[in-house]
């Protein structure tokens, strides 16, 4: 098999190895990311706080369940609420506060005041990193964002094939989407990229995907799973494989030894970490607490109420790994000398 540990690939290359299905092959490219992961930072893992705080959306992504157009029952946290969920996160222990929305108008009318003064409530009180998932917003709200310290803009084009692009999520702008995240760049911002797997995608797909990454300068890059949403347009298609995640959680790794790259919460709970932390993923996120009255987004309930999704599960499972929940100190420390 391909030399693993040189890290570079051609197009064809990265082809060639998600097409691997032989489980010496897989053992080895396995390996090589984790052993990739201890190299840069030993038996530390990273945890994400992840506050859903208003379900209101204007869109309507064919995969997501608040879609606009999904009659569900929705919530807009109060600012009481999101600041006090924030601070049971990080008194468990999470590294940062990942304040996450539908694409809500209301929000977008008042031009994001109230975004703002929770990320300077979290920065400057908190003494927390923040990252922002806003969807899409013009450049003079990611100016105001940037200003207010949010440290990271977390924008997922999902697919870097235009085509798949537009069947997903209806309606949007490619370029708009891309140029967001571009310009929360250039704003000094850190910014995370993602895909969706088992949404259409061919291997020629993931590994246009795999190398954009890398070209636009995305520090925290991922891949979760397709999971079909009740009501939604994809609600009967199927949830893939998760060997295809796995593949490329490992790839991204060993492409980008320094990234963050999540082992996410909200695709199989608590039970799908293991996994992921072993294809090579450095940081937990999704993590919710318990009867707090938020939610996941692929997931929106499973393990939330029962505790899963929290970070003393998660020590647990880390603990008979050799690993453990990095400091918030040690994550600061990260981002500002290893990802600038
Ligand atoms: C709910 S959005 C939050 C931020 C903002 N609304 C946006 O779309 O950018 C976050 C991400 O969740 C992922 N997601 C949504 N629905 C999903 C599903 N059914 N299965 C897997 N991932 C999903 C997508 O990658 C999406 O970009
Ligand atoms: C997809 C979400 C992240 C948005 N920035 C969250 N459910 C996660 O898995 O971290
Ligand atoms: S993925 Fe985000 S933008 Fe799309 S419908 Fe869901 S919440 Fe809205």
């Amino acid at each position: 098999m391909l030399d693993l540990s040189k890290g570079k690939f051609t197009k064809e290359e990265l082809i060639n190895i998600l097409d691997i299905n032989e489980p010496e092959e897989l053992q080895i490219l396995f390996d090589t990311a984790q052993s990739i992961r201890r190299n840069m930072q030993g038996n530390k893992i990273f945890a994400y706080g992840f506050v859903y705080f208003t379900t209101f959306c204007r869109n309507n992504c064919n995969f997501c369940y608040y879609r606009k157009s999904n009659d569900i029952k929705r919530y807009r946290k109060t600012v009481e609420e999101i600041l006090e969920t924030s601070k049971t996160l990080i008194d468990s222990g999470v590294n940062l506060i990942d304040l996450t929305m539908g694409e809500d108008p209301e929000y977008h009318r008042e031009e994001f005041d109230t975004v703002v003064a929770i990320i300077k409530t979290i920065k400057n009180q908190y003494e927390t990193p923040v990252m922002i998932s806003p969807g899409v917003v013009d450049n003079k709200i990611v100016d105001k964002l940037a200003e207010a310290g949010a440290d990271w803009y977390a924008l997922y084009q999902e697919t870097h094939n235009r085509e798949l692009f537009k069947k997903l999520r209806h309606g949007q702008d490619y370029d708009q989407r891309m140029n967001a995240k571009l310009y929360a760049k250039q704003r000094g911002m850190l910014i995370e990229e993602g895909l969706l797997a088992g949404v259409g995608e061919s291997n020629e797909d993931i590994a246009d995907s795999l190398m954009t990454m890398g070209e636009i300068g995305a520090s925290q890059v991922r891949v979760m799973s397709f999971v079909p949403q009740e009501g939604s347009p994809m609600e009967k298609c199927k949830t893939p494989d998760r060997l295809e995640e796995m593949k490329i959680i490992a790839l991204m790794r060993i492409m980008y030894p320094h990234a963050l790259i999540p082992a996410s919460l909200d695709v199989d709970g608590i039970s799908g970490l293991k996994d992921r932390i072993n294809a090579g993923a450095n940081l937990i996120t999704s993590i919710i607490p318990p009867k707090s009255g938020f939610m996941g987004v692929a997931q929106n309930t499973m393990d939330v109420d029962e505790g899963g999704r929290t970070v003393e599960e998660a020590k647990i499972i880390l603990a008979e790994m050799g690993l453990r929940i990095a400091s918030r100190d040690e994550y600061k420390a990260y981002i500002s000398e290893d990802l600038k």
